[in-house]
């Protein structure tokens, strides 16, 4: 069932009595921050008198440009640029990944952790929302530079970082590894041991069973009960996954344990498709052996954007932002789009794809089992006591299930996409907690 956008005729939401925003936070601003501000202008009608508020998602709270100076291996000097942005803590400590990617910039960052506060108040973890970056590819470091580059990297952040100031988390190319020589670092420099401070670690140190495939298994769920919604089943439902990685891998290894066939697959490397359904695991372990799924031998090579067309019913973006553009959203014949990564569709593609009736499950709900997880990582590190993975896995589902039928809920109630539904849920939470808390020290 089709979910329309707002009807133009929406109430006109009071202003803010405020300047000029400076350029680098204005709507003219291309990329992800530019997208966020335009979701923010469709929700805004819908807040009553919170909207008084508005202006305090459209500008960070926080954000810190950290230079991280390392010895390369050759004895050369290489400085790389860092970010850690606090979007919003109204409702609790900071929270959100770190990513290394050569094309991470501050804007990038910056809407990455106003979309992680909106993910947090959507499935009411008690978070603000931030994110972590470095302009770097990964791929081109030595392990001791990329340990030197983290650590650094880490004592450059350290002043607003903490267990309840701000927890990192993965995000792209990072990994329980890059966690682990966080926590290590950060308890280094304030002399005691401190497991909160980051999520996302190993088992042996502070992890938590199940955080590594929270975030597949919490888009597998959400995509389940959404497709309940539309009638229909998971089982033979065709499934394209572009990034196969930890959130794109684990998703794509649910749905073909479900029964769905998985036919098409693209990462940075190309892509592979077969109309049969490709073979996951053995999918998942040529990634693990080759770094890409570029020559898996258990299907044909998919040219690079043709994933966007290919014939399915459930298509999951899984790597970057701005993927699904106006340029390609006429193509997509899935029935639902479910985004594993954050801010893969451009309001203008969600348009083209409300107006096709395919229904859109946002990132900000769709993808929030990864940092659900994180939370019980983070609660059981402070009680010292650790819960089983059935114990982790059914409350996470819980959660997930009850955050998608309120969104589900609003979308009927107001007659707006799921984007703007969860946007509801989330920034009347944020701005409610706001106004609690009032403007003066
Ligand atoms: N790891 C986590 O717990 C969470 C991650 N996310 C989001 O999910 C997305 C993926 O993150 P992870 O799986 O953790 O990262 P990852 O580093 O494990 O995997 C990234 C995947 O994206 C692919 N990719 C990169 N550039 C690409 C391109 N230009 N075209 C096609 N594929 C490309 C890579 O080949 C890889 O398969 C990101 O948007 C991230 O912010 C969201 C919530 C939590
Ligand atoms: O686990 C976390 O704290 C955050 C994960 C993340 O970066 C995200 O949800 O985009």
């Amino acid at each position: 069932m089709a979910i329309k956008k707002p009807a133009a005729k929406t109430p006109a939401a009071p202003k803010a009595q405020t300047h000029a925003l400076p350029s680098y936070l204005d709507h003219q601003h291309l990329g992800p921050w530019g997208v966020y501000l335009q979701q923010v202008d469709r929700v805004t009608p819908y807040l009553g008198h919170l909207a008084r508020w508005v202006e305090t998602l459209k500008r960070p709270k926080r954000a810190l440009i950290v230079d991280v100076p390392i010895e390369m291996d050759n004895g050369t000097i290489a400085h790389f640029e860092g970010y850690r942005v606090q979007h919003n803590v109204s409702r609790g400590p900071g929270k959100g990944g770190v990513r290394f990617h050569q094309d991470v910039t501050l804007s990038e960052v910056m809407a990455l952790a106003a979309w992680m506060s909106v993910k947090n108040a959507a499935v009411n973890v008690p978070y603000g929302g931030a994110k972590g970056g470095i302009r770097v590819d990964p791929r081109n470091l030595s392990q001791g530079e990329l340990e030197r580059m983290t650590r650094r990297y880490t004592s450059e952040i350290g002043i607003i970082i903490g267990p309840n100031k701000d927890i990192p988390a993965p995000d792209v190319n990072t990994n329980e590894k890059v966690m682990a020589w966080m926590m290590d670092t950060y308890s280094m420099n304030t002399g005691a041991t401190a497991t909160g401070v980051v999520t996302g670690k190993p088992i042996d140190m502070g992890g938590s069973l199940g955080r590594r495939e929270a975030t597949g298994r919490g888009v597998f769920t959400v995509a389940v009960e959404a497709a309940g919604q539309i009638g229909l089943g998971i089982e033979g439902a065709r499934v394209a996954v572009q990034g196969f990685g930890n959130v794109g891998g684990i998703a794509g290894k649910l749905f073909a344990e479900a029964g769905s066939l998985v036919v098409a697959v693209e990462d940075h490397t190309g892509g592979i498709c077969n109309d049969k359904g490709l073979n996951v695991p053995k999918l998942l372990e040529h990634v693990a052996k080759t770094g890409g799924v570029a020559g898996f031998k258990g299907g044909e090579a998919l040219p690079l954007g043709e994933l966007w067309g290919y014939k399915c019913d459930i298509l999951i973006p899984a790597a970057l932002e701005g993927q699904l553009t106006k340029a390609n959203a006429g193509k997509v014949k899935a029935k639902m789009v479910i985004e594993g990564a954050n801010g893969p569709t451009t309001p203008e593609a969600d348009d083209i794809l409300g107006d096709k009736g395919i229904l859109v499950v946002p990132d900000v709900i769709a993808n929030a089992g990864g940092v659900t997880v994180s939370y019980f990582e983070w609660v059981q590190d402070f009680s010292s006591f650790f819960w089983s993975e059935d114990e982790i896995n059914q409350r996470l589902v819980k959660i997930m299930k009850d955050a998608f039928a309120t969104v589900w809920q609003t979308a009927q109630q107001h007659k707006v996409s799921l984007r703007t539904a969860t946007f509801i849920v989330a920034c009347t939470r944020i701005l409610h907690a706001r106004e609690l808390r009032g403007l003066y020290p």
